[in-house]
């Protein structure tokens, strides 16, 4: 589904990532760990298109899109997720999902006036598709609520109700389990195992080991700007190599 070859990605002379190459297959659950500093967001971003690759090559679905803007890698179905959830804090829940897909005929000022069954229609059709979305993630009893209101967890939830909206096929997340309780967690956990059982694709960065443990495989291990190693998580967690990496960040 993608295919990572030789990317680097510099900021001045530091080179956040260094030559990684990899393949995600489809119908996967990768994690993506490593060290404070060791480059994972900056892949995420250079993947995303939210930075323009130094150099290397970056394919989705057989398709180039290394160096495209972010808006049109996601529209190609390839979203990513946030560590700390950005919606519009001023507006409620279910507004915040039915946002999502672009290209709505209400957008167009004159449709409002001359084409309104078609506003009518399209944005009905995106409410029954956002209270769908809403229903999934747990969220429906608080789509009238404001998104500032949630909870840290409960705008994690609401982050994945929008991706979901953008019906994608590969979702790059950034630290689901971060900051979230542990009862929520195993929820978010569910989540994410139902929806690849629906044949979504995930590349997900992730400090906490359970949730590495219990939902990827293969595991991928990044240090320094460079792969470290690929593997299944048991072979991964007992790897002499990335113990050294993260006991290296630990006292750097
Ligand atoms: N926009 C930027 N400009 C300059 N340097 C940057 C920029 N973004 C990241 N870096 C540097 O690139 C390196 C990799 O950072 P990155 O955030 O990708 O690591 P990470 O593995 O995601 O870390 P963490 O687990 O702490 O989030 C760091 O040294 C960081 O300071």
């Amino acid at each position: 589904m993608l295919e990572v070859g030789d990317l680097v990605k510099e900021f001045g002379g530091l080179r956040a990532v260094d030559g990684v190459s990899f393949t995600l297959a489809a119908h996967t659950i990768t994690g993506l760990i490593g060290p404070n500093g060791a480059g994972k967001t900056t892949l995420f971003n250079t993947i995303a298109g939210v930075h323009r690759p130094s150099s290397g090559s970056i394919s989705f679905l057989g398709r180039r899109i290394g160096g495209l803007p972010p808006h049109r890698i996601f529209h190609a179905g390839l979203v990513r997720t946030f560590q700390i959830p950005r919606p519009f804090a001023g507006m409620t829940v279910l507004e915040n999902t039915m946002l999502v897909p672009a290209g709505q005929a209400g957008e167009r000022f004159w449709n409002n006036w001359f084409a309104r069954s078609q506003v009518r229609a399209q944005e009905r059709a995106g409410r029954e598709r956002a209270r769908e979305v809403l229903d999934f993630v747990g969220l429906e009893r608080l789509s009238g609520e404001y998104a500032k209101n949630l909870s840290g967890g409960q705008q994690k939830l609401l982050e994945l109700a929008r991706v979901l909206m953008a019906e994608p096929q590969l979702i790059l997340l950034d630290e689901p389990g971060a900051g979230v309780n542990p009862t929520l967690l195993v929820t978010i956990m569910d989540k994410l195992r139902e929806l690849h059982a629906r044949g979504i694709t995930f590349l997900i960065i992730e400090h906490n080991m359970d949730l590495i443990m219990n939902l990827c495989n293969p595991v991928l291990v990044m240090a320094q700007g460079r792969l470290l190693m690929e593997g299944p998580p048991e072979v991964v967690r007992n790897d002499p190599r990335v113990l050294e990496a993260y006991l290296g960040g630990v006292l750097a």
